[in-house]
């Protein structure tokens, strides 16, 4: 079935005649069109209409099949009213602001009604072409930092690491998938510690998380590198999260849900007594936007299914001390799994 397909099934089961698309990412799934901040789309029984302005006719004539609309708002929304006089009309509760929804109260004589996550459940599973695109990126983001692995060392400041790690996904014709994380030392405690001008010294773990995005999909990937020789305290916590992610990694399969996965990885580490420390959830999805759907967190009943990209990423952070993130980015195939990020991880 074709996006459009599956959506108008979802609208169907949501009780709606036509959708709103508004969120950036539902806009270019839905519509091929790559700058889906500046677009709206809404889906009909019949038909799906692309509304963009004057700045992207082209654009939008090349990259989306859709009946398109130039125009601005208000007489986006005016065009859209005629379409959608008297039905029920989704729109993305999680995406459109109180503003815009007054706008379109407004403009249409409808039932506007709230919906979550529809073109969000299109999205989780990959078609081949979209794990393609994952693929490309994160390949491309273990070539980065093979370059890059041999100027983290004592001296360097984290972010010229970062910038390296820049500078080489740029080069390699990638964007940026989001601000490179380089957590070194006591830094390595903030699980989002963005690079700061704290120069690496020796016996740091530095945690390193980066990710491409090529052709608007992401790779994510994490590896914590030793520095000269870290205490043994350290060393102990990095092998806990190695184990934990290793284990859970070796869990994926189509049928186990993001809370099974969470579980078996929080479990390892509070053996080690590091329940506590791991602070965050085992992972996310990744598609065109860096966290998507399935959700690997406590509780989570999201399953896992061929086709659907993850991460594995447990962590541990002690304040003060420092901390340790391994993540790895893995495809669910029909049979098991496949770990997309090569990059080796350090035995220590
Ligand atoms: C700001 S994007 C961060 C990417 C990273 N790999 C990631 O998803 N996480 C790092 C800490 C936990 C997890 C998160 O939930 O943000």
């Amino acid at each position: 079935m074709t996006v459009l397909e599956q959506l108008r099934a979802a609208m169907g089961q949501a009780g709606v005649g036509a959708l709103w698309v508004s969120g950036p990412a539902n806009v270019r799934a839905v519509s091929g069109f790559t700058s889906g901040g500046d677009g709206k789309v809404l889906v009909l029984e019949g038909d799906a209409i692309l509304y963009t302005d004057a700045r992207y006719t082209v654009q939008a004539r090349e990259e989306s099949a859709l009946t398109q609309v130039i125009a601005r708002p208000p007489e986006t929304y005016q065009d859209a009213a005629e379409r959608v006089r008297g039905l029920r009309v989704g729109f993305e509760a999680e995406h459109l602001t109180v503003a815009r929804l007054e706008d379109l109260r407004a403009h249409w004589d409808a039932e506007l009604v709230p919906t979550r996550g529809l073109v969000e459940r299109v999205r989780l599973v990959k078609s081949p072409g979209e794990v393609q695109a994952i693929r490309g990126a994160q390949a491309l983001a273990d070539r980065v930092f093979a370059e890059v692995r041999p100027m983290i060392r004592a001296g360097v400041r984290e972010l010229d690491v970062a910038l390296a790690l820049e500078l080489g996904l740029r080069r390699a014709g990638a964007e940026v998938g989001f601000d490179v994380i380089v957590a070194s030392g006591p830094r390595g405690a903030m699980p989002h510690g963005v690079a700061s001008e704290k120069v690496i010294e020796d016996g740091d773990l530095v945690t390193i998380d980066f990710g491409a995005r090529l052709r608007g999909y992401h790779s994510d990937m994490t590896r914590t590198v030793a520095v000269g020789t870290p205490s043994e305290e350290l060393r102990r916590v990095y092998n806990a999260v190695l184990e934990a992610e290793e284990a859970a990694v070796a869990a994926v399969r189509p049928g186990v849900t993001g809370g099974d996965l969470d579980a078996l990885a929080r479990g390892i580490l509070e053996r080690h007594g590091l329940g506590e420390a791991f602070a965050h959830s085992l992972g996310h999805g990744v598609g065109l936007n860096i966290h998507e759907g399935p959700s690997l967190r406590k509780g989570s009943e999201d399953v896992l299914e061929p086709g659907v990209v993850v991460t594995v990423e447990p962590g541990a952070y002690l304040p003060g001390v420092g901390g340790v993130r391994i993540e790895d980015l893995v495809l669910v195939t029909e049979t098991g799994y496949e770990v997309l990020s090569r990059t080796p991880k350090e035995r220590l």
